[in-house]
């Protein structure tokens, strides 16, 4: 099976013009068939403040009302989708920009919940694996932005851990994937506030211990989860770690390496 390589690239980058920069000159590089996966949240949040459109994070997911629907379409599929294929070009990377819509890419369903109304939140139900691997074939990279569709005309926001999670895992049954989630930090840490103290493999029962400790928290909580389930579905590497660090982590040389057992 020939190799991918699907990474998820953090927030607190995204919002770092000069890391955001650097990280895209070192994933432009990467040889091999490649998809990028972006959110944006804490821009999203930003500009939702600006406009006075109040926002609700439960579980670490945006409940996403009407308005704020469109906000996230704009900041997601329109400016940091197309800025980082710019960026891409600039590198000499051919790449395409993609929400769930484009092509059929993600199709998803409105979440259902006994108490909670997520609003137009989206859980992810098929990946469109034909599209994709037409796409890679040719060389192109693609950038997935988290926002997804119903097949009814109704666009949907999803987490982007997860969109990169699923796939991840839906491309497994065509490529031997890796799944690299990259962010601000050098891993999972011991101290979060440390990036000295990563932790070099995490499997089921010590997150249990580490999350029960409360040394995993936040955000931290469902990218772990994310992590699991991609390891359980055939994905056959999940790695943790630092944007800068890109070529360390593919190396084996770097951040925390999610395991079975
Ligand atoms: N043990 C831990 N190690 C590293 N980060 C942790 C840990 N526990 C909680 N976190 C938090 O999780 C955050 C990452 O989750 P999140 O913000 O959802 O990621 P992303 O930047 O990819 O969107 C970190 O910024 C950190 O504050
Ligand atoms: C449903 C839901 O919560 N969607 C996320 C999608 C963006 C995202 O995941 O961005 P980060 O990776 O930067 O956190 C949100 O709107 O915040």
């Amino acid at each position: 099976m020939e190799k991918l390589v699907v990474i998820k690239i953090g927030g607190n980058i995204i919002d770092d013009e000069a890391k955001l920069s650097a990280f895209l000159k070192d994933f432009a590089a990467i040889e091999g068939k490649k998809i990028l996966v972006h959110g944006g949240g804490k821009l999203a949040t930003k500009l939702a403040a600006q406009l006075g459109v109040e926002q609700q994070m439960i579980d670490g997911r945006r409940i996403t009302d009407a308005e704020t629907l469109k906000i996230v379409t704009m900041v997601y599929a329109g400016a940091i989708n197309k800025n980082i294929v710019a960026q891409l070009q600039a590198n000499k990377c051919n790449a395409i920009g993609l929400s769930g819509a484009d092509g059929n890419v993600i199709k998803a369903h409105k979440r259902v919940h006994p108490t909670i109304d997520y609003g137009f939140v989206g859980d992810v139900d098929e990946v469109n694996t034909v599209l994709l691997k037409s796409l890679l074939e040719q060389n192109i990279a693609v950038v997935l932005a988290p926002i997804t569709q119903d097949g009814n005309g109704q666009l949907l926001n999803t987490n982007a851990d997860t969109i990169a999670q699923e796939t991840a895992k839906a491309l497994s049954s065509i490529y031997k994937v890796d799944l690299v989630y990259s962010f601000e930090k050098s891993g999972v840490l011991l101290d979060a506030n440390d990036d000295s103290t990563v932790i070099k493999t995490i499997n089921p029962a010590s997150y249990k211990e580490l999350k029960e400790k409360q040394l995993i928290f936040a955000g931290m909580i469902p990218k772990l989860d994310n992590a699991f389930t991609a390891l359980n579905s055939g994905v056959t590497r999940v790695i943790i770690g630092k944007a800068e660090q890109l070529h360390h982590i593919l190396n084996g040389n770097a951040g925390t390496t999610i395991l079975h057992e």
